[in-house]
């Protein structure tokens, strides 16, 4: 199942920048293990923001929520997801 999920990041300015970095560190190590999994498809900086849209391929909503509740970052996150299904003019036929 795909899942277009758009990410905006929001760290308290009087929070502890040691910490942030920290947090962003374990961050992008969980990212990159999801991406070589094939689960988190793609990630895209949304241009002037801290956020990014992504895709995602998981076998449930279960799961997508478990996944994206345990990002290092997630208590700094407003999430907003949408199903994605093919589009019918699409040339690509692995599209799913
Ligand atoms: O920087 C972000 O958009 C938050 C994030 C998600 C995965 C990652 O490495 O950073």
């Amino acid at each position: 199942m795909l899942f277009m999920v758009k990410m905006d990041v929001n760290i308290p300015a009087e929070f502890d920048a040691e910490k942030a970095t920290q947090l962003k560190f374990v961050e992008k190590n969980r990212f990159q293990e999801l991406q070589r999994s094939g689960k988190w498809r793609h990630i895209w900086r949304v241009v002037g923001q801290y956020a990014n849209v992504s895709i995602f391929d998981v076998e449930s909503n279960a799961e997508l929520h478990d996944l994206l509740v345990t990002l290092p970052l997630y208590p700094f996150m407003t999430v907003t997801v949408a199903p994605l299904c093919r589009h019918p003019s699409s040339i690509y036929e692995d599209d799913r």
